[in-house]
Formats: structure tokens, sequence, C-alpha cells
């Protein structure tokens, strides 16, 4: 089939990607000129494991084209996914809709024959709603039909969500695109996707509704974590006697610094505020909200804990500074938050990060970049596992820091309380 992706970002790219290696003729748009560029030369423009080799054998191939033309990239192609950014307004927690909107105009003005209009882009219920009038003002209704198809993948996990997804939702009533879009994605229905054909108003609703439980979930153990704290109760414990129980699961119950990325923050102020325009109370969401605002800080008093408030003048290693292992991405890490705070108390940062220095730091006083694990922990009276890389998984402490007090406060608990306190490590972690 002949695709075309508008956003070559974290979602259009990977996704496009995994379309052509499944045979499909995929062109991936992106108004961004140098990214396209790039991308050309083969240059990725994010971090993510596996994404370069599949780009390159796909692009050599000639199934994935890169361009900066939508009208011909439209044009060429029988179904349009849009997957352009949806980030929060500036003053208010909706969703800012003016790139999806933007691109549904320009689209509307190029259809030459019958095409399926996708959004991929998570968007509020009735965008898809919104987007048909845009269409009716400039197309006969016959030549497209507007289908709401969420993406759950994640970062770091892209290529394998994609791939082998627990679920295909397609929002249409439309039963030729329905048929379409079931043959595209029969290749992964075949390897064990389920197939969900729903109205589209609900499809979009799935995917707010999913973020916002998962973020729930990460919430509930997060606040567990705390009282354990207190209670001499290793958090650990309380997950796997959680998760065991198969209406609970054991996934998404790691507790940690506060949840961030490009995603649960922005969904679940967006669910609120649909919430809030048909005048219903989402209150168990605006509550994970408030309390995962609040979990920095209450991280933050740990460190000051740990380092008996004693701050001036300290050197605080940070191992990781995205919001999840393997990204490069920045976008919403409890990081941004803590380290400035930090230095603002008087610490001097140091961070590591496998993905690379980061520009947002380059600015901030007393925030160093070393270039391996290392140079990073050598000089640390404080350590601070922030993110799960393996990269951190097994660092020889007692060989690598040749300061005598150093203390390590693992945030994401890769390490055994237990063996550290045999080796005379001063080790503190999440709810334990
Ligand atoms: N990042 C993730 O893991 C996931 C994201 N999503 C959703 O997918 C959407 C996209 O997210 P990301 O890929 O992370 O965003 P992103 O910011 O990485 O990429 C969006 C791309 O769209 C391009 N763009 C914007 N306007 C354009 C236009 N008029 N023409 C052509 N290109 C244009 C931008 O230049 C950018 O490269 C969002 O709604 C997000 O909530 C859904 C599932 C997973
Ligand atoms: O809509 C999206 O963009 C995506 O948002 C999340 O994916 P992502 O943000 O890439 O990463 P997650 O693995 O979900 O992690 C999100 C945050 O939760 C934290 N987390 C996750 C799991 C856990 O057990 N504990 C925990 O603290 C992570 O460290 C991270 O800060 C969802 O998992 C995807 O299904 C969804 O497609």
């Amino acid at each position: 089939m002949k695709l075309c992706m508008i956003g070559t970002g974290y979602v259009g790219l990977v996704s496009g990607v995994c379309f052509s290696d499944l045979g499909n003729d995929v062109i991936c748009v992106d108004k961004d000129l140098n990214k396209i560029k790039n991308l050309k030369k083969g240059i990725i423009p994010i971090y993510e494991p596996g994404l370069d080799e599949l780009v390159l054998k796909n692009f050599k191939n000639k199934r994935l084209k890169f361009s900066s033309n939508l009208k011909d990239s439209i044009l060429k192609s029988d179904i349009i996914f849009i997957c352009v950014g949806t980030p929060t307004k500036k003053n208010s927690s909706a969703a800012d809709l003016s790139q999806v909107y933007n691109v549904a105009k320009e689209i509307s003005t190029s259809i030459n024959k019958f095409k399926i209009i996708i959004t991929k882009s998570t968007v509020p219920v009735t965008t898809g709603d919104e987007i048909e009038k845009i269409f009716s003002k400039k197309v006969s209704k016959k030549l497209f039909s507007v289908v709401s198809n969420p993406e759950f993948l994640r970062e770091g996990e892209a290529i394998r969500d994609f791939i082998y997804p627990d679920r295909i939702v397609i929002g249409t009533k439309d039963k030729r695109s329905n048929k379409i879009l079931k043959n595209l994605y029969s290749p992964l229905i075949s390897k064990g996707a389920k197939y969900i054909n729903t109205s589209r108003r609900a499809a979009e609703l799935i995917k707010y509704a999913s973020n916002a439980f998962l973020a729930t979930k990460i919430t509930f153990i997060n606040e567990l974590s705390n009282l354990c704290e207190k209670i001499d109760v290793n958090i650990e414990d309380i997950s796997i006697g959680m998760g065991l129980d198969k209406r609970i699961g054991s996934r998404f119950l790691r507790a940690g610094p506060a949840y961030g990325g490009s995603c649960f923050p922005k969904d679940t102020k967006a669910i609120v505020s649909t919430s809030d325009k048909f005048k219903t109370n989402l209150s168990v969401i605006k509550s994970v909200i408030k309390s995962n605002n609040n979990r920095s800080s209450l991280l933050l008093k740990r460190v000051f804990d740990i380092l008996n408030n004693n701050i001036q003048n300290k050197r605080i290693c940070f191992l990781g500074v995205t919001f999840k292992a393997n990204t490069d991405d920045m976008r919403d890490s409890s990081c941004l938050s803590m380290i400035p705070s930090l230095v603002k108390k008087g610490a001097k940062i140091n961070y590591f990060d496998p993905t690379g220095k980061k520009n947002v730091f380059n600015k901030i006083k007393n925030v160093t970049f070393s270039n391996d694990v290392k140079s990073a922990i050598t000089k640390a009276d404080l350590i601070i596992i922030h993110t799960e890389w393996n990269d951190f998984k097994s660092i020889n402490f007692k060989k690598g820091v040749k300061n005598k007090n150093y203390k390590i406060f693992d945030m994401r608990n890769i390490y055994s309380a237990k063996k550290m306190k045999e080796q005379k490590i001063k080790y503190f972690a999440i709810g334990c």
C-alpha cells in the first residue's frame, strides 16, 4: 500500500519505517527541512534502539522515502497518517491542536482520489469530527474518510512495541476504510495483535484513558513507596505481591522519580481538560497529576536528608537525565526541575547520559557533563541513579569513587540494598 506519514518524529518515523519493512511504500514528510536532509543522508534525528538499521535497510531498497513536499507526497499516497505533535497549550492544560489542524487543511487541498486520513497523533475526543469538517469544505465526502488509529508504542521499545502491539485500535464506522486498514495491519494481527474496530470518538478516548491509567498505576506505587520508607518495608516486595494478581498485573508498578516524557504529563492534563469541557469530573486523574507534580519536591527533600541538609558545594552526580532509559528524549524529565533546584541550593552537578550532553543544561551554572560513568562518579559526594540504563547496572563503586564518604541514591532500585549494605556502601533507594 502507499502510505504517507506526516511528521517524522518518534511516532511518524518509527511507524513509517516499520510499515515500509512490512512491504509498503512509505513517504515520511516533515516541515523540518534539516531533519529531512539528514534522513536522506542516513542521519537519524532520534536515539531509538534498532531504528538506524531499519531506516537504512528500507531507504536502500527504496520502500522508504523522505520528503518535505507535503502536496506531492499526499498525491502519491492512499493512506495519510497525521503524526505531528499535540503539546499542551501555553496558557491552559488542553492539547494544542494547531499542528494537526494545519496539516488537515493542507491535506484537504490535495485530494485527487479516495484517501484515508488517519490521526495517529494523540488527539482529544471530537478532533476527528473537526478534521472531517475541514475536509468537507474542500472535498466531496466520497473522496475521504477520517479515521482514528492511536499509537501505543513506548520510546526506547518503539520498534518492538509497533511490531508486536497488544492491540490495534481503529476508530471508524466506514466499512471500506476498516477493511483496508485491517489488511494493512494483517501482518501484525497474524503475530497475535488484537484488532478492535470501534467508533472514532471511542478510539480517541481509548488512547487517553490508557495513558491516564498507566500514569495512575505508577503514581499509586510511588505514593505507596513513600509509606514503605517509613515502615521498614521494601516496595519491591509490594510490587511483586500485588503484580502476581492477574487482575492487577506486574507491569508499570516500578516506583521511581516523577513519571515524565512527552506523553503521560501532557495527556493526563488534556483528558482532564476534555472532561472539564464536557462538565464531568475526572477527580482520580486530577489527583494523579497533583501527586506527580509534587514527587520531585519529595525526592529533593530525601536528597537533602541524605546529605544531612548540607548541600552547599556538594558534588552531586546524575547518572542518566532523560525521562527513562533507552531514549534521548528530555521532554518532561524529572531532572529538569531537580537539577536547577539543587544548583540553587549550592550543589555542583555533573551528569553522564549514554545519549550525550543535553543543551538544556548548557546555560545552567555549576552543571557539567562527563564523558563516561567513570569520570562522572570519581569525585562525587552523592551519586543519583536517575534512569535505569543497563550501563549503570554493574558499576564497581568501591573502585570507581575516590571520595571516601560518598553516598548513592538509587531512584530506580537497580541495585540490591542488601548487597550494598554488605559492601558497606551508604546506599539509599526508593521505598525501602
Ligand atoms: N513519543 C511517543 O512515544 C508517542 C507519541 N504519541 C503521540 O504522537 C504525536 C507525535 O509525537 P512525537 O512523534 O513524539 O512528536 P515529535 O515532536 O517527535 O514529532 C512531530 C514532528 O511533526 C513535524 N511537523 C509538525 N508540523 C508539521 C507539518 N505541518 N508538516 C510536516 N511535519 C510537521 C515536526 O517537525 C516534528 O518532526 C503526539 O500526539 C504524541 O502524543 C503517541 C504514542 C507514542
Ligand atoms: O502516548 C505515548 O507517548 C506513550 O506513553 C507511554 O510511553 P513512554 O512515555 O514512551 O514511556 P513509558 O515506558 O510509559 O514511561 C513513562 C514514564 O513512566 C515511568 N515509569 C514507567 C513504568 C514504571 O513502572 N514506573 C515508572 O516510573 C518512566 O520512567 C517514564 O518516566 C506509554 O507507555 C505508551 O503506551 C504510549 O504510547
